[in-house]
């Protein structure tokens, strides 16, 4: 029998949960998180992204084949083309210009995320860097999912952060993500117990530092 991305999940389970469903985003889903703590989380996503389009790069670059250097290819544009654009006009009605962006000091937080997704990728194969990713993809997608789900989110105008929720459970967003869920699926039922474990250990690792993320926002943490 072999490993689904499921089985990733269900052997981190606490430290999932506590990702999805970290105060932080209950405060996003509930419209009380403090405006400074939200700007400055978007602020550092900024710089987030810019190193994970260079992990979309990496993936290119451990391609196998053409299938594989298309997907890399598709993963970069979406991040260059879509979300990185989409963040930056958003930043803008929070207030924050791309020169600004173009000047932040990168938050601890932001740096050992970044560092260890390219590191694991730079040592890995194509599917160490592939999990290390899937905590960004697919639990974006799923906390939009679970906030959706939630009696204490506001929905509408009066929730000023509805924009950053629609964004996440977009039908393009979720398609990206159960994409993702369906290559790990179909990559991880031939790995034996031994790389199971390995790459338990690169999902848990991804799972609490997406956590101290969350945290650096709601601490305003350099
Ligand atoms: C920290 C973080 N993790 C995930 C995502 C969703 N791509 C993001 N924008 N920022």
């Amino acid at each position: 029998m072999g490993y689904r991305f499921d089985d990733l999940k269900a052997a981190c389970q606490a430290d999932w949960r506590a990702y999805i469903e970290h105060d932080f985003v209950r405060r996003v889903g509930a419209g009380t998180l403090a405006e400074d703590a939200f700007r400055h989380y978007l602020q550092q996503d900024y710089l987030f992204l810019l190193h994970f389009a260079r992990a979309y790069a990496l993936a290119a670059y451990k391609s196998r084949t053409l299938d594989e250097l298309r997907q890399a290819h598709e993963g970069l544009k979406a991040i260059l083309d879509v979300e990185l654009g989409l963040h930056i006009d958003y930043c803008r009605t929070w207030g924050i210009d791309e020169d600004d962006l173009a000047t932040l000091p990168e938050a601890r937080a932001t740096l050992a995320y970044t560092r260890y997704v390219l590191d694991a990728g730079s040592r890995g194969d194509l599917l160490d860097l592939h999990v290390a990713l899937a905590p960004c993809l697919v639990g974006y997608g799923e906390v939009a999912n679970w906030l959706e789900s939630q009696e204490f989110t506001l929905r509408g105008e009066a929730n000023p952060f509805e924009a950053w929720i629609a964004m996440y459970a977009s039908p393009d967003f979720q398609a990206a993500m159960r994409a993702e869920i369906d290559w790990l699926d179909t990559r991880l039922a031939d790995v034996s117990p031994s790389r199971f474990q390995e790459l338990t250990t690169l999902f848990r690792d991804a799972t609490r530092l997406e956590i101290d993320f969350w945290q650096m926002g709601l601490d305003r943490a350099f």
